[in-house]
């Protein structure tokens, strides 16, 4: 048995549903089907769950939100009209998104479930839409499934409990249309995973039924060495290993959720991310383990946002508690780090800027000056990471030379290098503002 994921590119409008259905139809071991939320259908169109975040906003604010529910009911409206299913679901939508505005849950529960209107909805509408091809289909929500998550509206986490009952779909009459991105907590709230995460959903269910393969649809023919923003016709990766590809996630590859892999993982399910458009193309693997590469890199994965906390003080090596003090700082303020490069008398704390506001900062300054009295404490923004993954790479002699090289060759200046920690990975600091030179030079030197 299999788990199919669509992602929102394969459920913009009904010409992808319809492709959706087929893919279905085509393998009668395609049982369970997660979906997403309509996404784009051109660059500049917009997501549905944009814009039901939107909607949300509005309505915590008290603002009018009309003009959102009216481009998330049309979206809808045209998709079913398009696949010719019943016009009640479309009743259904609009009923769902008004008792979840007027129950008596707080804001940020309904803000919650407004988010998930967009994967609830595309559900139904496919489990119609199969229906109406004369395949036997239902639409299961995910308490039904079995989904229980903490209670962290918007960055719900998987309770291990979840994983009996899901196994017990296996015995389901027929293909069931379970919704992404979303579980309810043991109070019975619902909770949404982190933006991206139908992908999780379908690692969920996948791990849960112990399908033999979590096909994860979207709109590339495979996952390729860089984003493909950066350099035309990239190098196509046709098998990663799951450290490999939580790596290259992590560090910036969207196409796929860095928390997705974990539960597949558990199980050792394979996971094969493969095209909608293009359903027989082989598309990209993932697995436990691979023979061997002649090249040990696979992947250089980039992302910007981040922020380097510096802090130096002579013999930091020497105080006993010092980087305990440091991190206690910043747990008390709620903040959470991503790396931290240390010397004899230096620290680097690389944060995302998303949780420093300005306000944040200066008391965080502060406290490390007053509490820790170091030399030198200060802030730099503007940063980004690229993060080199391969597994043959602790074993490569003279990679982070090749690297420094290519990063030298486009002009750009090593605000940071972090290697060691990780077997897989090679981590560069440079400005954002240099990424597009950089990536492509790495490319060039280990792919081009
Ligand atoms: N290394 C990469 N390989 C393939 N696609 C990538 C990579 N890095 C970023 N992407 C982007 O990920 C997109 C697919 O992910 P996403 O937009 O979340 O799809 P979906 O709508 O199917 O969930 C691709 O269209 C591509 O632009
Ligand atoms: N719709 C949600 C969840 C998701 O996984 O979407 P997509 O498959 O389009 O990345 C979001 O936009 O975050």
């Amino acid at each position: 048995m299999k788990v199919a994921k669509f992602g929102g590119s394969s459920v913009a409008d009904s010409t992808q549903l319809h492709k959706v259905a087929e893919i279905i139809q085509n393998d009668p071991e395609r049982k369970f089907i997660v979906v997403s939320a309509p996404g784009k259908r051109d660059k500049e169109d917009f997501k549905v769950t944009d814009m039901l975040i939107q909607l949300g906003n509005a309505y915590i604010n008290g603002e009018d939100f009309n003009k959102y529910y009216s481009i998330v009911i049309s979206r809808f409206k045209e998709i079913i009209e398009g696949l010719n299913i019943p016009y009640f679901i479309l009743d259904e939508i609009e009923h769902n998104i008004h008792n979840i505005l007027e129950s008596d849950d707080t804001n940020k529960t309904k803000f919650d479930a407004i988010k998930a209107v967009g994967e609830d909805s595309s559900a139904k509408v496919l489990s119609a839409y199969l229906n109406s091809l004369g395949v036997k289909a239902s639409y299961i929500n995910p308490k039904d499934a079995g989904i229980m998550v903490s209670n962290e509206a918007g960055y719900a986490e998987i309770l291990p409990e979840s994983f009996q009952k899901i196994y017990t779909l296996r015995e389901r009459d027929g293909i069931l249309v379970i919704p992404g991105f979303f579980g309810y907590t043991k109070e019975g709230q619902l909770a949404t995973f982190s933006r991206g995460g139908s992908d999780i959903t379908g690692s969920i269910i996948a791990a849960g039924v112990k399908a033999s393969l979590y096909e994860n649809f979207t709109d590339v023919d495979s996952v390729y060495s860089v984003n493909p923003s950066y350099v035309e016709n990239p190098n196509e990766i046709r098998t990663l290993t799951y450290r490999e590809m939580r790596e290259l996630s992590y560090a910036g590859f969207s196409v796929f959720h860095n928390e997705a892999l974990i539960p597949a993982f558990k199980e050792q399910i394979p996971v094969c991310i493969k095209n909608t458009n293009n359903p027989l193309y082989p598309g990209t693997m993932i697995v436990a383990e691979k023979k061997p590469e002649e090249k040990c890199v696979v992947g250089i994965a980039s992302d910007t946002g981040f922020c380097s906390l510096y802090v130096s003080k002579y013999f930091m090596n020497r105080e006993i508690g010092f980087g305990r003090k440091l991190f206690n700082i910043l747990e008390d303020e709620g903040i959470s780090f991503e790396h931290a490069p240390s010397g004899i008398d230096d620290m680097s704390i690389i944060i995302r800027e998303s949780q420093l506001t300005e306000s944040k900062e200066k008391i965080i300054l502060k406290r490390i000056t007053d509490e820790l009295h170091p030399q030198t404490v200060s802030l730099d923004r503007g940063l980004a990471m690229i993060m080199i993954v391969g597994e043959g790479l602790v074993r490569t002699v003279g990679l982070a030379s090749r690297a420094a090289t290519a990063i030298s060759d486009a002009n750009v200046n090593i605000e940071m290098i972090n290697q060691g920690s990780s077997e897989v990975s090679m981590m560069f600091g440079v400005l954002s503002k240099d990424l597009d030179l950089a990536i492509p030079s790495l490319y060039k030197a280990f792919f081009g």
